[in-house]
């Protein structure tokens, strides 16, 4: 008797084993629909066998006719699961996106013209037929674009004009092209690019650092990475940072490949999710360019995966399964046996460990293409050299502006924070204002009239006296946020065009396409930005950026604030001078001694990587020993705190092993909920996730609180 186990997309710490009837034929990755209590639901076959299990089991019912998962795909569902202490249901349920995507595209009618010309048409006949295309579509889309209804298009298959067609309502995505014609390469991209593409060419598992300074073309190498595969004919996948999906970085893929990509992100909608997923998974959609949810799309032959900006820290999903998309990635492709591309101007201390200890190939682009040279950073210390009274922007920053605008160019200054002013004060009783459920300071939004909490979103209209001693006009903006610091802006250069863009002015992608546009245009002197402006962007009469708190991302315990910061700053200042002129940024600082802010500015990342790869050895910090934290939430502060220290006294003893905490974190009460955190740091040759889901099983935690385990920890928040 064969019997199956089957995992269900649901959080429940396992999979269920179940009879498989005579004459069911089953394979690993098989869809299934087996009885849970009363209901029927769909799982996934996970493993197959022939041992008693002791007792009777129940039969699946049925097999669902769909493509399945491939025996690759439930090995990373189920290497994922283990590696972040989830339950593998969970994980599952991330490659399970949407049911129907498991049925056929449904059948329906489109419509097209039959090439019968006929006089005396209607203006909205003719429309249909001048405007509606490209044929066939839906009724539904012809009408739109022609600016009529449906009823139209329906009209004219009456009088022999158009003829149905029924078709998928997926379309098939356009394929793109290895040959169609890219950039013509320098000598040190040509060679950089080569090597990809012999890795890719050689198959089998391989990683490579692409590690180039800003702006030296990093896209257009690992491009013909991707054409290489293409032509084998694989599947490519190019995971991006979320804010860096945008319709200019999807139009940089179809120049190169005559066909925009099938694109993949957590807004993108029902329709078109199904689509993207069915597509994958019959590997029809050749190219996906997704963010890092994209990673769990099940690809039928997916030979390439490029991590762009692998740096970047959106790659951590924080909610959820706890995952790290960049790390994920490279499982993946050990998993299926193919290759991966991490690019970065910034390389993750973890993975330039890699690159040198031999793990990774490790191919580097020194320079920037033609004239473009990098750009010359400096620091101001604003303990020398500080701003006006009330002020934030110090007079070196101002000048570089001035001179650029009597130069014609653009400059950008930076400060990731929202808003007017990050903090609220009482003038007369010192009260700060606060979110109502939250341990964070309310944020000014003077645009809007509105004190915003940045964690939960909670917002309220701006109050005009002290919700505490009730005075009159006594709440003052402490602090600078790009508002504020676009207001003094204009009060220094009234002619000048200034915008913010940050996630409050952003809108739509089509506001955020238009605004980055006018940009390129010249259409804006002054882009004041928040880490919206770091990604992405070529702007070529950009030739200053000045950040306006280059100590921003230091505060707070976090152990890779200074990697942070440098990644950023790099990021930030290698907008400048992208083109034929040069460019430089300022950074203003209280901190100048800072290895982090040295390092930037004699333009030396050796020297900031040496003293942070030995502060990490000397401390057993990532990527020399492992990290894991365990964050505990509750509705009561003191249970929660009691709950933080039962989960300690219950911590396995083990050799390598140390256990900090519990401490309350930065943000000790989240949307109601008090939080406890611990830290696990262990050698590296222990296996931490193993020691983890050992501890995490013996402590059942009460019903409403919650034990989240975080391993490799990214966000110290
Ligand atoms: N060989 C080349 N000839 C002309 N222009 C090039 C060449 N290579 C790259 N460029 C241009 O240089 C700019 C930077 O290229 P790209 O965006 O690929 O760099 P990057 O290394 O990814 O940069 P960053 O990490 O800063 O985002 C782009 O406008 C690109 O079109
Ligand atoms: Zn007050």
């Amino acid at each position: 008797m064969q019997n199956a186990q089957i995992l269900f997309p649901v959080n429940v710490p396992g999979a269920f084993d179940y009879a498989v009837p005579i004459g069911m034929e089953l394979s690993v990755g098989d869809f299934v629909y087996a009885p849970i209590g009363k209901q029927m639901k769909l799982g996934v076959v996970i493993g197959l066998g022939t041992a008693e299990v002791g007792r009777e089991l129940k039969a699946i019912a049925e097999r669902k006719a769909t493509r399945p998962l491939s025996p690759d795909m439930v090995k990373f569902v189920l290497w994922t699961a283990k590696y972040n202490v989830a339950s593998p249901g969970q994980v599952l349920r991330m490659v399970i996106r949407s049911y129907k995507a498991l049925d056929p595209s449904p059948i329906v009618n489109h419509y097209l013209p039959t090439g019968e010309t006929l006089r005396q048409l209607t203006s909205s006949r003719r429309a249909v037929l001048r405007e509606g295309g490209p044929f066939p579509a839906r009724a539904s889309e012809i009408a739109s674009r022609a600016g009529v209804s449906a009823g139209v298009v329906k009209g004219l298959v009456k009088i022999g004009a158009m003829q149905e067609l029924a078709m998928p309502v997926d379309a098939p995505f356009p394929v793109p092209d290895p040959e169609h014609p890219g950039m013509a390469l320098t000598q040190g991209q040509e060679d950089a690019a080569k090597e990809l593409a012999a890795q890719v060419k050689m198959g089998g598992f391989s990683v490579s650092l692409l590690d180039g300074v800003t702006g030296s073309g990093k896209t257009e190498v690992y491009f013909e990475a991707v054409a290489e595969a293409l032509r084998q004919g694989g599947q490519v996948l190019v995971l991006v940072p979320e804010i860096a999906l945008t319709q200019a970085g999807l139009e940089r893929f179809a120049k190169r490949f005559g066909a925009e990509p099938a694109a993949w992100h957590s807004a993108i909608g029902d329709a078109p999710r199904r689509r993207v997923w069915r597509e994958v998974a019959q590997g029809r959609a050749k190219l996906v360019v997704g963010a890092r949810s994209a990673l769990y799309l099940p690809f039928a032959d997916l030979k390439l995966i490029v991590v762009d900006e692998e740096h970047d820290t959106s790659y951590k999903q924080e909610e959820g399964v706890i995952y790290n998309a960049r790390d994920m990635s490279v499982v993946r492709a050990k998993l299926s046996g193919h290759a991966v591309v991490l690019a970065s101007a910034t390389p993750s201390l973890e993975s330039l460990h890699n690159a040198r200890s031999g793990r990774f190939a490790h191919i580097v682009l020194p320079e920037r293409p033609g004239a473009a040279v990098l750009p010359e950073i400096g620091l101001v210390d604003l303990k020398e050299t500080p701003a006006e009274k009330g002020d934030f922007l110090s007079a070196p920053l101002i000048d570089a502006i001035r001179e650029g605008l009597s130069r014609g160019e653009q400059s950008m200054l930076y400060l990731n924070r929202r808003g007017y002013a990050p903090l609220i004060i009482c003038r007369s009783c010192g009260e700060k204002l606060k979110s109502p459920d939250t341990d964070s300071w309310l944020v000014e939004h003077r645009a809007s009239g509105r004190a915003m909490c940045h964690l939960t979103g909670f917002s309220m209209r701006m109050p005009t006296q002290c919700p505490k001693c009730k005075a009159d006009d006594s709440l003052t903006a402490v602090g600078p946020g790009v508002e504020r610091v676009a207001e003094e802006a204009a009060r220094h250069f009234p002619e000048a065009k200034i915008e913010i863009f940050s996630s409050d002015t952003a809108g739509n992608p089509a506001a955020i396409k238009d605004r980055m546009d006018r940009m390129a245009r010249g259409e804006i002197d002054i882009l004041v930005g928040t880490q919206m402006v770091v990604k992405g962007h070529n702007f070529l009469n950009l030739t200053f950026v000045g950040v306006v708190d280059g100590d921003l991302a230091l505060a707070g315990g976090d152990p890779r604030a200074g990697e942070r910061t440098y990644q950023t700053l790099v990021q930030v200042a290698g907008r400048a001078g992208r083109a034929k002129k040069a460019g430089h940024a300022l950074i203003q600082t209280h901190q100048p001694e800072h290895e982090a802010l040295l390092a930037l500015a004699a333009g030396d990342r050796e020297l900031f990587i040496g003293v942070e790869l030995a502060m990490r050895e000397m401390l057993g910090l990532p990527p020399f020993g492992k990290l894991a934290a365990i964050i505990i939430w509750g509705p009561d502060r003191a249970k929660t705190e009691a709950l933080a220290k039962k989960m300690v006294s219950l911590a396995p003893r083990t050799d390598g092993v140390e256990i900090l905490g519990p401490s309350e974190p930065p943000v000790g009460r989240l949307r109601g909920q008090y939080r406890r955190r611990l830290f696990i740091q262990a050698e590296s040759t222990v296996n931490l996730s193993r020691y983890m889901a050992v501890w995490r099983q013996k402590i059942r935690p009460p019903a409403k609180y919650k034990v989240q385990i975080d391993i490799d920890p990214q966000s110290f928040m």
